[in-house]
This record gives structure tokens, C-alpha cells and sequence, in this order.
């Protein structure tokens, strides 16, 4: 007990006579256990993470695999062989929804080439020289960018270049458009209708130019007159833009560009296209159209521009949108553009629809143009103007061809359409490029009579003025102008679709009332319309190709079904034919419609069975229009070729076991006349019908009668009975008009080009 009383005392001494040797031995104990602790640590990390798979080192493309993919191609991630289970290792970027969707819905490309396209549009000739100085500028040395081409977008089918993209062996396709902004009717309007129709056309891929190596927009405008986007700059620019985005899968390579037609555009020219320059450069070095510049794929903007989507179909959508949708697509006649690659809904407000424009707006180029050339502009969509021949038969030098067949007289006869727009671009129409066109009716109508009286007022204005021409005979004067006299004809065809007009059965009554018989040309593509016209004297359905592609290639028309739409004219044309006097016009371009077309024509009357054939050789009209579809001097069809087709046509008419008949010619205006025989070939009117005899005697005394009487066409029309064309034919047609004996009346004057006599 007591040396344990006495062990405090001890280690006290042993502390301070061995301090130092105490403080080393515990030092080094401490070191020793902390080495031990961090080995354990570090032993049991190596036996969790697996040794490193050398799959994961970077493999390194070559240049053309590289280029191959172009950057849009989503990142390749070789992936690592791990242990299961384990954490989850994550390599490479996070795949952006906008380098999938430019990428070109999985399409990949190898980019050897790049081919620039420019396309313009001009009225003022402006935007025609910047598009100049741009392929100028873009004409640089560089074997890997193409020249650019150039297209004027009033010269090319929309279908060619902006439902696919032109393919090439090597070269790929890089759009550049550079556009004005127009706030009146312009072609812009259509190529912009076009382009949304296609987005939405559930028949096509939502993004059929993906194809495209990328694309971008200048924009010309008038900063002084339209001082923001919002009040116009630019609009229309901004517009193909959007649309663009959606039909390339946000293909835009270089932000949209705008200058101010007041401002230096040449200055604004070059910036942007430099940045054009460098993307395409960026692309054929396989660096692709990158990512992160305004609008080339950024989320925010595609997703913008996907709503800006779906609240237009909702707009569209909104006036039904109290019934149901199968009973909104049993009541629609025509097939309405329905969007159904579009699902998400929009939260957007709907955009209030501006109201309609005027088709020709006083002022504007169209106006300015037309009136030049002669027209006069009766309100805000028709137009009036006095033909060659109503001069000439003022004159005694001759009347036209539908004197010689239909007993018409030039001098009475007025000129008009209450529709300057068009659904066409034929090749050989020289008004197309300025004038409105459209699909629907969508610009603000006149009342019938306001076009009625404007349009008469604009012909005797201008008949007025010619009555100090030299030669105009006074007795043609008074059958006009006097107080007995008047217009007596109105061929409603002069330019443009008359059907189109919303009240143009009205007007043909109006017409009608005035006794002014009416000889209406329509174009086949509005069925609907066709169907509901009401009594006209002479209904004409213009047939410039037998086939569907000789018809989108020559009449280029806008819709979208128009061989469907052509055909449905051809049935209805078939049962009218008992209440209208039908007539097919053929105008015939040679390299166009003119070989090997007469069996398909024949087949076209099979099914319409129209009472009249007319054919004409086109006239060359010279446009630009006409000679960016290749038309030119040698497309017009000497007479004799007129003949020749007449001939072949009406042997294969034959072949087909029906009765037509080549009635009469007008060699002055190449035009030949042939007609149902079994209901136009026949006995005087008032004589028992001859029509089934099979005396001889009887046979000869049958003439053509393809005049007509137009005080029993009033008559008919007045008595509000159902009646068919046989009840107002005329007298037989005049010996000289008939086949062979050249059509021009003896009782006028033959003068030539110069006004001077003309000896036979
Ligand atoms: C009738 C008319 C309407 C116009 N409307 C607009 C417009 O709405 N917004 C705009 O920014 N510029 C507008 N402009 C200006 C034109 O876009 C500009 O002058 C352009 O350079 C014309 O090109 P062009 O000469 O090739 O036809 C209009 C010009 C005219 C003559
Ligand atoms: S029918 Fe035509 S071409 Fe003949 S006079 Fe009338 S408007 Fe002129």
C-alpha cells in the first residue's frame, strides 16, 4: 500500500530526470499510427474505382468523316465499360433539340461543295441591283463555294426550289433571298402563301428544305415611311424569315438582314454579306453553322418561332371552334390546309386578322403600270381597255376572229374583268410579275354595280377618244356612241380571272339587263365557282395542256391540286353543256403544248364534250416572264402549223368515234373554229331539223351555224326559264368565214402593218 501511495512521487522524478526521451518515443508513436490510418484509407479507394478503360481516349476523325457529320450531328460518346452496378459516368455535351432538328431530321450530307442560290424579288428594278453587287461580292475565288445563281422569284416554279431543294451530284444548296417589303398586292404575298401552305401541308415533311446546307434573308424597306417592324419595316423580309426556319428545321446561318432604302444599303449589303461569307466558309470546312448565333439554332428563338406556329393554326382553327372536327371536315367543300405535324397547344393570345387590301391600290406599280399600258382601273380589283380590233372595226379595217365565228362586232364590243388577280402564271401572260395573284379571294370587293358602271364608263372614255382618229367611220362611230347606239358584247377575259370576283353572277345579269351579251374565259381551277355561274352567252374554259405536267409546266398555276380542279371543270363543263354554249380555247405553244398533244386534247373534249373548240396560236408577248420560261419567237406557231395540229386533232377527235367538224378560220389571228357537229351542222333554225337524215338532199342543205342570235339569247334570258344554246342560234356562219376561205370579212378593207392597203 504504501508503494503505491508512494508512485505519483516516482513518475514526478522519472519525468524530470528522462523529459526528452519521453516527448521523442511519444512523437514517433503518434507518426507511426497516422501513416498506418492514411495507407488503410488509401488501400480501400484502389479496390473501388475500376482501372481506367482505354475505350475512353478520344479517337480523333479524320477531316472527311469530320465533315461528314458537319457539327450538327450530335457528339459520338465512345462508351466506357463499367462495372455493374457503379456510378453512372457522363461524357461529352448535353444534346441540344436544335442541333437534332438542324441536323435535317437524321439526314446527313457530305459537304464537298457549296452551291449558292439568291433569289430576289423587285418591282422598282432596287433590289435587282443590290442582288447584282451581293453576287459580286459573293463571286469570290474559292473552289469549295460555287458562283451563286440567281433566280428572280417571279421566274420560277415555288415548287422546284421551295418544296425540295434542286439536288446536285456534290454540291449543296445555300439559300440567300434578298426582298423588299411590299404593303400592297405583289408576288411577294403569293411566294409567302407558299411557303406557309407547304409548312402546313400535311402531305410534306414540316421541314422539307432540311436538305439545305443553311439559308439567310436581306431585307430592303423604308425606315422613313414604315419607322418600326412593328408598323411594317421590313415586314415581309421578316416574314419569309420565320417561314424559312420552319421549312429548313432552323436552318438560318446567318441572322436576317435589313437596310434602309433611305440609308446606305450597299454598306448593310456587305456586313451581312461578309457573315454570310464566313458561315458558308464555316460549313465546308466541316465547322457546320454553329450554334449559340441569334437565330442559327438557339432554343429560345426555334422554340419562339414553333409557337408563333401553333397560334396561327389555332387562328385558323377559331371561327369552328364550337364544332366538332368531323363535322367541320364533312362541310367543307375544298380541302382547307390542316396542320397536323403541329400538336402542342398554344398558350398565346390569337393575333387580330387585318383587314382586306385592295388588289390594285391607286398609286400603287401594278396601278401605275396597267394604266400605261392602257387600262383603266375601275375601282379597286377590274379593269377595262379597248382591244386592236374595236379600233380597227371603227376604222372598217376588220373586226376579230369572233366576228367571223360568233358574229360579233369589234366596234361594239367592250373588254373587261372584274378580276385583275389571278391562280396562274401561264408563261405566255404578260401581265404576270406585277399583277396580284392568289388562290382565294382575300383583297376588298366592290359592289357589282359600282364595276358595272365603272367599267362602261371607262370604255366610252376612251372610244371617245377616238374620234378624231383619222379613218374612223362615222355610221361604226354612231353604232357606239350615238344615241341609239352602245356597247352590245363584253368579252370578260381581258386579264386576270373573272370567275374569281365574289358577285360575278350579278354582274352578268346587270350585263345581260343592258342586253350586252357575255363571253366569260375562266382558267378550270376554281370548280366551286364554275359550277354556281349563272346564264352567260358564250362560257369559255381555257385549255393550254392536255396533261398534268404540260399543265404545271405552261400554267403554273398556284394550287397545289390543280390537275384535280382542272379535271372537275372538264365534269362540269360535261353537264353544262345542255344550258351553256361551252368552248374549249386551246392556245397552242410550239415546244410547249403543240406535239404529240393532239390525242390528249382529244381525250379532254371526250370528257367535257364542250359545244365549240377553239384553237390559237399564242402570241408572243415578249415579257421577261416569257423568256425565263424559255418563250420566245420560235414558240409562236407559223399558221400552218395551226392547221396541221387542226388537222391531226380532229382525226384523232374521230378516232374516238366523235362528231366535230372544222367550222370556220380566221387566218389573221391564227385561229380555227371547230364544233359539235351533231348539234351545230345543221338546217337553217325554223327548218324541221336535218340533224339524223340520211338523204342526201337533205345532208346539203345542213351549213354550220356557229353564229349567234343574240335578241333570242335576251329572250331566253329574260324569261326566266331554263334554256339551252340551241334556243339562240344565229344564222348560218358567212360563206367567207368558213374553212378554207381565210375568215376575213370582203366587206372590209385589208390593210398591213402600216396601215396601207393590202392587196389579195
Ligand atoms: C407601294 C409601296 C409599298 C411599300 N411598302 C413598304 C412596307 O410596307 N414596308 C417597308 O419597309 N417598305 C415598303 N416599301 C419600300 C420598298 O420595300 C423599297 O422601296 C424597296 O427598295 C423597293 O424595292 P424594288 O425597287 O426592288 O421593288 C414600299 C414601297 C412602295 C413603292
Ligand atoms: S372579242 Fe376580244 S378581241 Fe374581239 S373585239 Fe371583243 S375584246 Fe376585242
Amino acid at each position: 500500500m504504501d508503494r503505491l501511495l508512494e508512485l505519483p512521487e516516482e513518475l514526478l522524478y522519472l519525468w524530470h530526470t528522462h523529459r526528452p526521451e519521453i516527448l521523442l518515443a511519444a512523437g514517433i508513436l503518434f507518426a507511426a499510427a497516422r501513416i498506418t490510418l492514411l495507407w488503410r484509407r488509401s488501400k480501400r479507394r484502389e479496390t473501388l474505382t475500376p482501372p481506367l478503360s482505354p475505350t475512353e481516349e478520344k479517337v480523333s476523325m479524320p477531316l472527311q468523316v469530320e465533315k461528314e457529320y458537319l457539327s450538327n450531328t450530335p457528339e459520338r460518346t465512345s462508351a466506357p465499360i463499367l462495372p455493374k452496378p457503379g456510378p453512372r459516368r457522363v461524357t461529352g455535351r448535353k444534346k441540344s433539340k436544335t442541333s437534332d432538328l438542324s441536323k435535317g431530321e437524321g439526314r446527313i450530307h457530305v459537304v464537298n461543295k457549296l452551291q449558292p442560290v439568291i433569289f430576289y424579288f423587285t418591282v422598282g428594278g432596287s433590289t435587282k441591283t443590290y442582288t447584282e453587287k451581293l453576287v459580286a461580292h459573293l463571286s469570290a475565288d474559292n473552289k469549295d463555294i460555287l458562283p451563286p445563281i440567281v433566280h428572280d422569284l417571279t421566274e420560277i416554279d415555288y415548287d422546284d426550289y421551295f418544296i425540295t431543294a434542286p439536288k446536285s451530284e456534290d454540291a449543296i444548296p445555300f439559300y440567300l433571298l434578298i426582298l423588299p417589303t411590299y404593303n400592297i398586292d405583289t408576288e411577294l404575298d403569293n411566294f409567302l402563301s407558299h411557303l406557309q401552305e407547304t409548312h402546313h401541308d400535311f402531305r410534306i415533311d414540316t421541314a422539307p428544305l432540311a436538305t439545305l446546307a443553311g439559308y439567310s434573308v436581306f431585307g430592303l424597306g423604308d425606315l422613313h415611311e414604315w419607322p418600326s417592324e412593328p408598323e411594317g419595316y421590313c415586314s415581309q423580309a421578316v416574314e419569309v424569315d420565320k417561314w424559312m426556319a420552319r421549312l429548313t428545321g432552323r436552318k438560318r446561318a446567318f441572322p436576317l438582314g435589313m437596310a434602309n432604302v433611305r440609308d446606305d444599303v450597299v454598306g448593310e449589303l456587305k456586313l451581312w454579306s461578309n457573315g454570310v461569307r464566313n458561315v458558308m466558309q464555316d460549313v465546308v470546312d466541316g465547322k457546320g453553322l454553329g450554334e449559340g448565333v441569334r437565330g442559327s439554332g438557339d432554343a429560345i428563338e426555334s422554340a419562339d418561332e414553333e409557337d408563333e406556329v401553333d397560334s396561327e393554326s389555332e387562328q385558323r382553327a377559331k371561327p369552328k371552334a364550337r364544332r366538332t372536327q368531323t363535322a367541320d371536315l364533312e362541310d367543307m367543300k375544298v380541302p382547307i390546309p390542316v396542320d397536323f405535324t403541329t400538336a402542342k397547344p398554344s398558350t398565346k393570345s390569337t393575333p387580330t386578322l387585318a383587314p382586306p387590301k385592295a388588289m390594285v391600290p391607286a398609286g400603287s406599280p401594278t396601278h401605275t403600270s396597267l394604266t400605261k399600258q392602257g387600262y383603266t382601273i375601275v375601282g379597286s380589283h377590274s379593269g377595262v381597255k379597248i382591244c386592236r380590233w374595236t379600233k380597227s372595226a371603227l376604222r372598217g379595217r376588220g373586226s376579230c376572229y369572233k366576228y367571223s365565228f360568233y358574229g360579233i362586232a369589234s366596234h361594239l364590243c367592250m373588254e373587261a374583268t372584274p378580276s385583275l388577280s389571278c391562280s396562274n402564271k401561264c408563261v405566255f401572260c404578260w401581265r404576270h410579275g406585277t399583277n396580284p395573284v392568289g388562290t382565294t379571294w382575300r383583297w376588298e370587293v366592290d359592289p357589282p354595280d359600282e364595276v358595272f358602271e365603272g367599267m362602261k364608263r371607262g370604255h366610252y372614255s376612251k372610244i371617245k377618244m377616238m374620234r378624231g382618229v383619222p379613218g374612223v367611220r362615222a355610221e361604226r362611230w354612231n353604232e357606239i356612241m350615238g344615241s341609239e347606239g352602245g356597247i352590245r358584247h363584253c368579252a370578260l377575259s381581258l386579264v386576270g380571272e373573272p370567275i374569281f370576283y365574289p358577285h360575278i353572277n350579278a354582274l352578268l345579269a346587270m350585263l345581260h339587263a343592258e342586253h350586252i351579251s357575255t363571253f366569260l374565259v375562266c382558267n378550270a381551277q376554281h370548280p366551286d365557282q364554275l359550277e354556281a355561274l349563272g346564264p352567260v352567252t358564250q362560257l369559255y374554259v381555257s385549255i393550254d395542256a392536255s396533261n398534268k405536267e404540260s399543265l404545271r409546266r405552261i400554267d403554273r398555276p398556284l394550287h397545289r391540286d390543280f390537275w384535280e380542279r382542272f379535271t372537275r371543270c372538264m365534269d362540269i363543263l360535261r353537264r353544262k353543256r345542255f344550258t351553256h354554249r361551252t368552248v374549249f380555247r386551246l392556245t397552242l405553244v410550239k415546244g410547249f403544248n403543240l406535239e404529240e398533244e393532239a390525242e390528249g386534247y382529244a381525250d379532254l373534249v371526250a370528257r367535257a364534250l364542250p359545244g365549240f373548240v377553239e384553237i390559237k396560236g399564242v402570241t408572243y408577248c415578249g415579257t421577261s416572264t416569257a423568256a425565263g420560261a424559255g418563250l420566245t419567237m420560235q414558240n409562236v406557231p407559223f399558221y400552218s402549223e395551226v392547221r396541221e395540229f387542226v388537222l391531226a386533232f380532229e382525226r384523232a377527235l374521230g378516232k374516238r368515234g366523235l362528231d366535230y367538224g372544222i367550222a370556220a378560220e380566221h387566218e389573221h389571228s391564227c385561229c380555227v373554229l371547230l364544233a359539235d357537229r351533231g348539234r351545230f351542222f345543221r338546217k337553217p333554225v325554223g327548218v324541221e331539223s336535218a340533224v339524223g337524215a340520211e338523204d342526201d338532199e337533205v345532208v346539203d342543205e345542213r351549213k354550220w351555224h356557229t353564229l349567234i342570235d343574240y335578241p333570242a339569247f335576251f329572250r331566253c334570258f329574260e324569261s326566266g326559264e331554263t334554256f339551252a344554246p340551241e334556243d339562240y342560234l344565229g344564222r348560218p356562219t358567212p360563206e367567207w368565214a368558213l374553212w378554207g376561205n381565210g375568215g376575213f370579212d370582203p366587206r372590209d378593207e385589208r390593210v398591213d402593218r402600216k396601215g396601207r392597203p393590202k392587196v389579195v
